[in-house]
């Protein structure tokens, strides 16, 4: 059994992200910007945006928080979002999620210019990355098609199952293994016999956040098992939606929580945002030729 290092893998994208922002500001005088929207005071969302701005801090890349109040209306983020779209220096907008309630989420996912859409949240994103076009890929699954392909793991013709179907995970995450001529299937909560689909999967992409949801008796000898649920226990520790110790006995390749989908998150998360960067320089290059 071989650990999926997501960790590891994170420290040397990150690496390479540093040298290309050098690069960047080097040959082009450009410095890539991100802003991200923190709505509300919700302790794990405020760690995973400490989390991001230190990984920009590290790589180079500017980066500012607008922290807002968890009673702010719709239309206040709405104007906060049109000025970010305008500001020259932010070439990437990521609004954390999950917003309160009184706000709609997908409004404000739309309102995010596409160009600066480092999240692959916008419709425009998501309908080009659906086709296999140029588009920001969401940074969670983006990071595990990244960790398979650091392990020479090619999910053409494997019997891939998909669990969870949200639109950040489970459906980018589908559709990136369809695009790569995996046969998918998608399990979610109306699935009826969850084991029966597992069972049959030579990958496993479990992102649900339920403890112990994937356990030995659903996962094939040898198959791989991907872990992108993230659950706190009472006792503070992090853990996955794999019994892991009992499912990395059976399987030839495993990722652990922590240390496996999560950092890659972050450093996908940067990806994107120095590809933001070149794309602006490339128009504004185009707008002065
Ligand atoms: N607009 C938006 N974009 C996101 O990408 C987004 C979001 N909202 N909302 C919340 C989720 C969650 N997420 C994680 C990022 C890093 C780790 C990560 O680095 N985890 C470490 C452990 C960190 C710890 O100890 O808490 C690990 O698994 O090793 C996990 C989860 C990004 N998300």
């Amino acid at each position: 059994m071989t650990i999926l290092d997501g960790k590891a893998l994170s420290n040397k994208i990150k690496e390479e992200v540093k040298s290309e922002v050098q690069d960047l500001q080097m040959k082009k005088g450009i410095t890539p910007g991100l802003a991200v929207v923190l709505v509300g005071a919700d302790p794990a969302s405020a760690a995973y945006v400490n989390m991001k701005s230190k990984a920009c801090k590290q790589a180079g890349i500017y980066s500012i928080v607008h922290e807002m109040p968890e009673t702010i209306s719709q239309d206040k983020i709405l104007e906060i979002l049109a000025m970010m779209n305008k500001n020259p220096n932010i070439d990437g907008i990521l609004v954390q999620l999950p917003l309160p309630k009184h706000v709609d989420t997908t409004a404000i996912l739309e309102a995010i210019a596409p160009e600066k859409d480092v999240d692959g949240f916008h419709a425009y994103n998501t309908g080009r990355m659906t086709l296999g076009l140029e588009s920001f890929v969401p940074a969670t699954p983006y990071g595990v098609m990244q960790l398979l392909k650091e392990y020479d793991i090619n999910p053409e013709g494997k019997n891939v199952c998909v669990v969870g179907a949200s639109n950040i995970v489970g459906k980018p995450m589908s559709t990136l293994l369809l695009n790569a001529n995996a046969t998918v299937t998608t399990c979610h909560i109306y699935t009826k016999n969850l084991k029966e689909h597992t069972k049959n999967a030579d990958i496993i992409c479990v992102g649900v956040g339920k403890v112990n949801l994937i356990t030995e008796d659903m996962v094939k000898e040898g198959a791989i098992v991907v872990d992108i649920g993230i659950n706190r226990l009472e006792n503070g520790k992090l853990v996955g939606d794999v019994d892991f110790e009992n499912v990395s006995k059976k399987c030839s390749y495993i990722s652990p929580v922590p240390g496996g989908v999560g950092p890659m998150t972050i450093a996908m998360l940067l990806v994107n945002t120095i590809k933001a960067a070149k794309l602006r320089e490339e128009r504004e290059r185009k707008l002065n030729d």
